[in-house]
């Protein structure tokens, strides 16, 4: 027998409909294509129709009757949230780097010292498969609560072949077992090893040699990220840790020009990197060559935030037309959220993006960053029935009652998977 499920009455059912083909970008990342009363029908797993309840209750009577119903009556119905950067899988917390950098340590001088990327690391590579699993487990459980049904996932705690490929195997796992569904990425490039074995350059031949031919093997990642940064790896180390990655299938991300401009945004375009990330001090010409070139903008407001630093430059970039996506970062040191939604919030308040502009960010936009337009990102028939129901009369309310989780009910590949939660 078919799973059919109802979602009814919505006050207002946010399709995002019409971008899948390629993202949205400048005026295109404001039209959400919202049907006020709207109801959606799913049948085993996939959307079959989202349109006004009226034509609904018309055309599929039947199938409703067997449906089981959700009412979202004064409710808004989303996309289920996409999250298309995160460091999900990694063991402990570093609560007293935060201190330190409250009294006035940079985030780099605690990596430079040994802390930062390295503690993470350390902890990372000594804890069982289980324990990063179990970990890791209650962050998607969290995403999920929040509204998120699509996480993209990093490896780059393990910056050994060993414990790399651990990483990106509890990511599988956790994919097989979890309802969240998460697309991985390899970042054994994420810190040169604090190991006196190697020298940047014999880091990077690990990498190129031994890491990525091993990851592309066992089919563990579609995507290669690397911490372009200076201090970490220089762009020429970049480009040939990203062009190596391509030449066994893997596409380029880049984590570029976060602390200082130092041409990651131009990287990308030239490698043609799917994304590059961060961008808080990305050049003129990097975001014009990006918008020329379609590179999508995963910008990390959560990061700046906790960093104390200045907030990438959303407005300019939207303006100038590159398609921008919005992501938590959610890693244990530069920004431990697991809430999109405030993520959101910060888009909104603090990089000059609208209310629209951030539900394109954190549902289509963000499904193009990985790869999957085509499956998520808007409630269209055909798709997963990945739904995200938030209990507000209008999705101005997301933005406007700030810092709050105001999920209700999470649909995700047609079963209900959070129930009905309070208002927080
Ligand atoms: N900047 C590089 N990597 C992560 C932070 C990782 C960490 O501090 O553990 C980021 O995207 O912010
Ligand atoms: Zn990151």
């Amino acid at each position: 027998m078919s799973q059919l499920v109802f979602v009814k009455n919505a006050a207002q059912l946010i399709t995002m409909k019409g971008h899948s083909d390629k993202p949205a970008k400048k005026d295109d990342m404001s039209q959400l294509n919202v049907i006020e009363n709207g109801s959606l029908l799913a049948k085993d797993g996939k959307i079959l129709a989202a349109a006004k309840h009226e034509a609904i209750v018309q055309d599929y009577q039947e199938l409703i009757a067997e449906a089981e119903h959700i009412d979202a009556t004064n409710k808004i119905v989303t996309p289920g949230l996409i999250d298309p950067h995160t460091h999900l899988v990694h063991a402990g917390t570093r609560e007293s780097e935060y201190a330190m950098r409250l009294k006035g340590k940079s985030y780099m001088e605690i990596m430079n010292a040994g802390g930062g990327i390295h503690a993470t690391t350390k902890a990372t590579k000594q804890a069982s498969f289980d324990q990063l699993y179990e970990e890791s487990k209650q962050r998607l459980d969290t995403f999920l609560e929040y509204g998120v049904t699509t996480v993209e996932a990093k490896s780059g705690y393990g910056l050994s072949l060993e414990h790399e490929l651990k990483q990106l195997e509890v990511a599988k796992k956790l994919n097989e077992d979890h309802p969240v569904d998460i697309v991985s990425t390899f970042m054994g490039a994420h810190a040169v090893p604090v190991d006196e074995r190697d020298t940047p350059d014999t880091f990077v031949d690990r990498v190129v040699n031994e890491m990525i031919p091993e990851v592309a093997r066992k089919g563990l990642a579609t995507f290669n990220d690397v911490f372009c940064e200076r201090g970490v790896f220089t762009p020429e180390q970049s480009r040939r840790i990203l062009n190596a990655g391509k030449a066994h299938g893997l596409i380029p991300k880049i984590h570029a020009d976060e602390i200082e401009p130092y041409g990651g945004a131009e990287l990308a375009t030239e490698v043609g990197a799917i994304s590059a990330d961060h961008l808080l001090k990305a050049s003129d010409e990097g975001i014009k060559q990006m918008a020329e070139r379609g590179v999508i903008g995963v910008l990390l407001p959560g990061t700046a935030f906790f960093l104390m630093a200045e907030f990438a430059q959303a407005r300019k970039m939207i303006d100038n037309g590159v398609p921008v996506a919005l992501s938590t970062d959610a890693n244990p040191g530069s920004s431990p959220t697991l809430s999109l939604q405030f993520i959101m919030n910060l888009g909104c308040l603090k990089m000059g993006m609208t209310p629209e502009e951030v539900l394109t960010a954190t549902t289509i936009n963000a499904a193009h960053a990985i790869g999957c337009p085509d499956s998520v990102g808007s409630l269209e028939a055909g798709k997963k029935a990945d739904i995200a129901i938030f209990n507000v009369p209008n999705y101005l309310m997301l933005s406007y009652k700030y810092g709050m989780n105001h999920i209700d009910t999470v649909v995700k590949g047609g079963n209900p998977v959070v129930l009905e939660k309070q208002l927080q």
